[in-house]
């Protein structure tokens, strides 16, 4: 192990986030709370969204990671997530944001997976979020959190954001877009993998 992979980032420091994703943002705010590092978004820097070229959640998060973090020569977390679909083999999965289109269109995207799935009894799906934090010299970390459950039809609910409304978890009879944020937040994808980037990564959180 190399010094820098134990690196931790420190109260008081700046944290890019490599996102363009107001709802990631949001998300991410609450998360980093208490733990006093100060969160700006790639977007408010003015920093360009790079072209998600890998072929995985973690490929285009440690593209996202290091564009954001060469850009800014500050530390930058990105997250690459995406709805995975049983009955899909698995799309739309890194594609989830292109299902949507420019327009950012989820309606269409979760009609499509709905038109996908058709008749088939499996509505099993799950979300996956890939962070990767990058230092400005190019050292990554990266981890890793999924939350299991099925697809709902039709939409229900207004919180959260892109296919949070056909989105059930396991045990849950509420879809994520009627929890709460904070109760989303405390079991999703993002917050699995978060948790473990804060362990690492984090100073200790003061309430
Ligand atoms: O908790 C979630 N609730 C609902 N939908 C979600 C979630 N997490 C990921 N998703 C879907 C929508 C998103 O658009 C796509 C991720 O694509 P992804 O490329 O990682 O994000 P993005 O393009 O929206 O923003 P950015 O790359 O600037 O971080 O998967
Ligand atoms: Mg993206």
């Amino acid at each position: 192990m190399t010094i820098s992979d134990t690196r931790r980032l420190a109260a008081g420091d700046t944290l890019v986030l490599a996102s363009h994703n107001a709802g990631k943002l949001a998300e991410f705010s609450a998360l980093l709370a208490g733990h006093g590092v100060t969160l700006v978004s790639a977007g408010q820097l003015g920093l360009p969204e790079p072209e998600e070229t890998a072929d995985s959640f973690a490929g285009n998060a440690a593209l996202k990671a290091r564009a954001a973090a060469t850009a800014s020569n500050l530390p930058a977390l990105a997250d690459d997530s995406g709805l995975c679909v049983a009955a899909l083999d698995g799309a739309p999965g890194i594609y989830s944001a292109r299902w949507a289109g420019p327009a950012k269109d989820f309606p269409a995207a979760m009609a499509r997976i709905h038109a996908g799935i058709g008749g088939n009894p499996d509505r099993a799906a799950w979300f996956i979020s890939v962070l990767c934090l990058a230092w400005p010299d190019g050292t990554l970390r990266t981890f890793e959190g999924r939350i299991d459950g099925r697809i709902a039809w039709p939409p229900r609910g207004g919180n959260g954001h892109g296919y949070d409304p056909v989105f059930q978890p396991v045990g849950e009879a509420r879809t994520f877009a009627e929890m709460p944020e904070a109760e989303k937040n405390a079991i999703s994808h993002r917050a699995l993998a978060f948790v473990r980037f804060r362990d690492d990564c984090l100073p200790p959180a003061h309430p």
